[in-house]
């Protein structure tokens, strides 16, 4: 059983069918890459699979379990987690503070009782819960901030932080949640070639360590090539091809409509 099915999905906005009866599957700890030109209908379906928009038709089973329309926390819920296009990040904290808010996700106690209580007995007394949980917490913002390479980075404010941090410093928030399937939307947008190389290797590592399935959106095409093993592609809405780099860089449909002829 694939982790994640779709099936004859469907979105219309009014007159305009952004997504259009696509289907595909991911199996898990496969790295799938979402491929099309711009307005193809690529962030649509991120944003059905995550519930930010209401499918006109068709369905999306996670882990054997439907999820399309459920709320947005519920599907994170179920291990579903994204990055965005645009970065979205606390852009006057510090890399570390960044890291530790998307794990207080997994908190018992909210992150405004962590802030409010903070400094109290309850809170520094080594025997509570409290204190147990909030230094697993930090400890797990340590790992995730030095397994994504930010350690030496530690205190920046996060807006002064060069664009290709930022897209690592959001991923390691993205991870923070134990998700079981990251969705990366453009991971390499703004990327020098180097940097690009980096994330490529970065992407493989944490899918291997943290058991993860990964579905990307991308127009480096170097890096979709690289890591995916299988590779969707839109066009107009519509699933244009589907199979391995091989398969997808030799398809004539796929040459024509999106990388350009020969
Ligand atoms: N909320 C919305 N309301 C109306 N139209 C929308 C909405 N969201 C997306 N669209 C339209 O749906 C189509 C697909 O957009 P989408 O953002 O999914 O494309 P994309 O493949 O991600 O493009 P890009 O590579 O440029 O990010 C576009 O024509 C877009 O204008």
């Amino acid at each position: 059983m694939a982790l994640l099915e779709v099936n004859n999905l469907t979105k219309a906005f009014g007159g305009l069918t952004a997504v259009n009866d696509v289907s595909f599957s991911i199996e898990k700890n496969e790295i799938t890459g979402l491929i099309g030109p711009n307005g193809a209908g690529k962030t649509t379906i991120f944003n059905l699979i995550t519930g930010v928009y209401k499918v006109t038709s068709g369905n999306i089973i996670f882990n054997e379990i439907n999820i399309e329309n459920k709320d947005t926390y519920k599907i994170a819920q179920y291990g579903i987690t994204r990055t965005f296009q645009n970065i979205r990040l606390f852009k006057k904290l510090t890399v570390f503070e960044n890291i530790l808010t998307a794990c207080h996700n997994n908190a018992a106690y909210s992150l405004g009782e962590s802030i409010l209580f903070g400094g109290l007995p309850v809170f520094l007394n080594k025997k509570t819960r409290f204190y147990k949980e909030e230094k697993m917490l930090k400890h797990q913002a340590e790992e995730l901030m030095e397994i994504m390479g930010l350690s030496d980075r530690r205190n920046f404010i996060a807006n002064n932080l060069p664009y290709g941090l930022q897209r690592r410093l959001e991923i390691a928030r993205a991870l923070a949640s134990n998700p079981k399937l990251l969705l990366l939307d453009e991971p390499a947008a703004g990327m020098n070639p180097d940097e690009t190389e980096k994330l490529m290797e970065l992407i493989m590592e944490i899918r291997d360590r943290f058991d993860l399935t990964v579905l990307l959106i991308e127009h480096h095409m170097d890096l979709v090539m690289g890591v995916c093993d299988n590779i969707v592609v839109l066009n107009f809405g519509c699933k244009l091809a589907e199979g391995s780099p091989f398969e997808v860089q030799n398809n004539p449909l796929v040459k024509e409509a999106y990388l350009g002829g020969e």
